[in-house]
């Protein structure tokens, strides 16, 4: 089996979007072969499904910022496409895209190496097609990797929602779910937990989604839960994201149920917030970021709610949710925000310590054997201080 390495770059061309094309992902990794190299320690995203079930448009959409219009003239995958997502300290991973009729049978297929270091799985199935052949090789492909490797979080997206009614919707994913779960059991595979999301490109479902896949990559997730569980108490905050401001993936959110609406709004006001740094953004080097450690933003909504961005790191944005009349004690709100921001350091710091010789010089996690991202965990200490 061989793969190729997407050799368009971070910086998708050719098509409007309202992102700056260089501020994305780095151009991926030439020369790679697929061997767990030290370069190759990365936690994976396996992208498995049938052809033209949407597994190219996902990870150019969510990814590289390509529109979901432009999708329609995307080729199909013959080979396995590895793209490195490195950007940020926390989100660091590879995503494989898998050919729509891959072979589990063919000898050069090596399982063991393909679902060996493999954080997640997600399969994607197309809603707006005949499923049944898919759910076939859902239940193929999760055996097969769970055979090889137990730890992997198994998600199915269901994937292409945008044609279909609210019923419709409700209706397929009941079904899909059934049906999914009773091939797992009449197989005797029963152990095997599968998550289900309703997901298209042409919403921000699929980053809900993708968020969620990775948050449970993320062994410090619930420290970060934890942060802003406090920061949004001491602070009368509402709701708070923790951003990854290239993807638009949130890695961590408090512990109040997410509701769709907040989260776009938030994922406009990054938006919003980029493009205008990058127009009018003063720069001192041309290749600089248009977000930097100066970033924040205010914006006031007429249903007397408050959006609040701040900068946490490059890579990272706080943006919170709260009414207008708890933004009068902003003094109080900032200063909770630098003792968050000084936390979330700290977790980076232990994160780093703990790594192994084997982590690069930027900082990479290494697969922990679960594949999970980040090796680090909180010491007593640390947890103590958050509490
Ligand atoms: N309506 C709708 N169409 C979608 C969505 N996602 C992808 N598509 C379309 O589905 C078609 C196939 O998408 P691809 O991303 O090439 O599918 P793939 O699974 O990578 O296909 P292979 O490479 O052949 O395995 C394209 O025309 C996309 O525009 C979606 O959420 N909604």
């Amino acid at each position: 089996m061989s793969y190729q390495d997407d050799e368009e770059g971070g910086g998708f061309d050719g098509h409007p979007s309202s992102f700056p094309k260089d501020f994305g992902y780095g151009v991926f990794e030439e020369g790679h072969e697929i061997t767990l190299s030290a370069g190759d320690q990365k936690p994976r995203i396996l992208l498995m499904g049938l052809r033209r079930s949407g597994k190219s448009s996902i990870q150019k959409v969510v990814f590289h910022k390509m529109s979901p219009n432009e999708t329609l003239f995307l080729e199909s995958t013959n080979k396995i496409v590895k793209d490195d997502i490195n950007n940020s300290s926390f989100v660091q991973f590879q995503i494989w895209d898998f050919p729509g009729q891959i072979d589990f049978f063919d000898p050069t297929f090596d399982a063991d190496l393909i679902f060996g270091g493999c954080g997640a799985l997600i399969f994607v199935i197309d809603a707006q097609d005949d499923y049944m052949e898919a759910l076939n090789k859902l239940n193929l492909t999760v055996t097969k990797a769970f055979k090889v490797n137990p730890n992997i979080k198994f998600e199915v997206f269901i994937h292409k929602v945008d044609g279909l009614g609210d019923d419709f919707k409700m209706e397929s994913q009941r079904d899909i779910h059934q049906r999914a779960t009773d091939d797992l059991t009449d197989s005797s595979n029963d152990q095997i937990h599968l998550s289900f999301h309703l997901t298209s490109i042409y919403d921000h479902s699929i980053f809900e989604a993708f968020s969620k896949v990775v948050q449970k990559l993320i062994p410090q997730l619930p420290a970060l839960e934890n942060l802003l569980n406090i920061l949004n108490t001491n602070s009368a905050i509402e709701k708070s994201f923790l951003f990854d401001v290239v993807s638009k993936i949130y890695i961590a959110t408090d512990s109040t149920p997410v509701d769709m609406q907040s989260y776009e709004l938030c994922c406009d006001m990054i938006d919003v917030v980029i493009d205008v740094s990058w127009i009018y953004g003063v720069r001192e080097e041309q290749d600089a970021a248009a977000f930097d450690e100066q970033s924040s933003s205010l914006i006031k909504l007429n249903n007397g709610t408050v959006l609040y961005l701040r900068e946490v790191n490059k890579f990272l944005a706080l943006v919170c949710i709260l009414r207008e009349d708890n933004f009068e004690h902003k003094g109080i709100i900032d200063y909770n925000f630098l003792c968050f921001r000084e936390a979330i350091q700290q977790v980076f710091e232990l994160r780093n310590k703990n790594l192994t010789p084997t982590t690069n010089s930027v900082g990479s996690p290494v697969v922990n054997g679960n594949g999970s991202i980040g090796d680090g965990q909180l010491s007593p200490t640390l947890t103590d201080e958050q509490n």
